[in-house]
């Protein structure tokens, strides 16, 4: 049996962030259970995502703006800085987006399309549909799973070709695999997860794993 994710606190890895909060932690378990039915799987991946957000979306700029409350009128923060951008690697990432956007619902969305070749473990890109001022938005790209980190290392050079500048990633599992390979190709990239896992099996599949995320979501299997 292999110990399931016991990552550090806050991670002590630079530039990832484990949001290894109680409330994750449960749903994730939850998620990982080959009990757990499609529609409770989907939930719970959608709670997760609107948590990692909470996470991720910490260091989003505020600026005092004067409102009156029935009381009295007085400065307050509001959100201000670069607009933001939710990137959704198709198509197990559409479900973090879809969960996320309720949060930040002026965001634009984005959709890459990769599938992952199950012999060479490498992405195959299918579909990409970017907002056109993505260089002028902060970018949160969504997938559950990183697991060689292919697909990730892709759908951020996608998006870097297209002009975008501040990219995170927010996966809900991740292997230190794909974190290495995801900090070779974009070291600057910054990663929220809520675990990182033990590694790979001969499949490229990460153990102790979900198993497909996107089969897992659409019953596809
Ligand atoms: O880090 P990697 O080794 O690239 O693997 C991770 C990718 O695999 C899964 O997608 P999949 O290819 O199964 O496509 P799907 O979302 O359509 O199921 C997952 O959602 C990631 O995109
Ligand atoms: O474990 C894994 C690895 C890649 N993609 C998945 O959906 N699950
Ligand atoms: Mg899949």
């Amino acid at each position: 049996m292999t110990k399931a994710s016991s990552s550090p606190s806050k991670s002590t890895l630079s530039k990832v962030t484990v949001a290894d909060h109680p409330l994750i932690l449960h749903k994730l378990s939850r998620m990982r259970d080959v009990e757990t039915g499609v529609k409770e799987f989907r939930e719970l991946a959608g709670e997760i995502s609107l948590l990692l957000a909470y996470e991720a979306m910490r260091d989003l700029e505020t600026a005092p703006q004067t409102l009156s409350t029935p009381i009295e009128t007085a400065e307050f923060p509001m959100l201000s800085g670069k607009k933001l951008a939710l990137v959704a690697i198709l198509r197990a990432g559409l479900i973090m987006a879809d969960a996320i956007v309720q949060l930040v619902p002026a965001a634009k969305v984005g959709h890459i399309g990769l599938y992952r070749d199950p012999q060479t473990l490498k992405p195959v890109a299918y579909y990409s549909k970017l907002p056109q001022d993505i260089a002028e938005r902060r970018v949160f790209v969504t997938d559950p799973m990183l697991a060689t980190g292919g697909s990730a290392v892709a759908a951020i050079q996608t998006l870097k070709d297209a002009g975008a500048q501040t990219i995170k990633l927010m996966t809900i599992l991740s292997v230190p695999e794909g974190i290495a390979a995801v900090h070779a190709a974009h070291p600057e990239v910054e990663i929220v997860t809520a675990a990182i896992d033990t590694g790979l099996n001969d499949h490229g599949y990460i153990v102790p794993g979900l198993g497909d995320a996107g089969d897992r979501i659409y019953g596809t299997k």
